[in-house]
């Protein structure tokens, strides 16, 4: 899976992505992501990438050529034109269902932006579909981009070595997920469930299903809803 980054600031993705599972998938060539500046494709001395909005506002806005130019940059030579995401507050928020989705393409472009935003002609030409984390607004879409890309790629075999766990994870199966521990058995006078030390593996899967029920049951009712409906 191959993650081209459109953005102003290519060393914060640099510096992230080369961290633990996202890093070792690289080094494994399992994920690749690369960070392009958007501010080398500018073509004026001062390297400006954005200009005021027409129309008054506050905040100034994203310019196209630097960004058209930047995309055809990336895309130049393939033969198919890769799937392009404008992270932005007005998108389709992210699920994981989505994320499951978008682990099976071979090639994405995430656009990001910054200031006010971008120009609308960037969306109309370019982007396939914009994605949002959540409804809240950011200074950026590099921070949004990272979750996208934490997320798609920790689905891709042999990214994370406990391979086959996703079947419990929360929301995979439309559930949030059972509560976990580890050693010791009892901390401070806190023990942990007996059940989970009983070895009965049958009684321990049933009790981790009602561990999911009850607890999507209380913390979201949405989801507990909807898994009720998909039953
Ligand atoms: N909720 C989000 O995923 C999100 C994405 C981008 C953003 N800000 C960017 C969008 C264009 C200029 C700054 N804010 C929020």
């Amino acid at each position: 899976m191959k993650f081209d980054v459109l953005t102003l600031f290519p060393e914060t993705f640099e510096l992230v992505m080369k961290e633990s599972i996202i890093g070792r998938a690289q080094e494994k060539g399992l994920v690749e992501v690369n960070a392009i500046d958007i501010r080398d494709y500018t073509k004026d001395k001062h390297r400006k990438v954005d200009d005021y909005p027409f129309g008054g506002g506050s905040g100034m806005v994203m310019m196209c050529q630097p960004v058209f130019d930047a995309f055809r940059a990336v895309t130049q030579g393939l033969d198919t034109k890769p799937r392009v995401i404008f992270m932005s507050p007005q998108g389709r928020v992210l699920t994981q269902k989505m994320a499951v989705e978008l682990s099976k393409e071979e090639h994405l472009i995430l656009l990001c932006g910054h200031y006010e935003g971008i120009d609308e002609r960037i969306i109309e030409e370019l982007v396939d579909e914009e994605i949002s984390i959540g409804d809240y607004v950011l200074t950026g879409g590099e921070l949004p981009a990272m979750v996208l890309i934490d997320c798609v790629s920790r689905l891709i075999p042999g990214v994370l070595s406990s391979e086959g766990s996703f079947s419990d994870e929360s929301h995979f199966n439309g559930l949030l997920e059972y509560p976990q521990y580890t050693r010791p058995a009892e901390y401070e006078g806190r023990p942990v469930p007996e059940i989970l030390l009983s070895g009965h593996h049958a009684n321990i899967q049933k009790w981790r299903a009602e561990q999911s029920l009850e607890r999507t049951r209380k913390k979201r009712p949405d989801l507990y809803e909807e898994y009720l409906k998909g039953k």
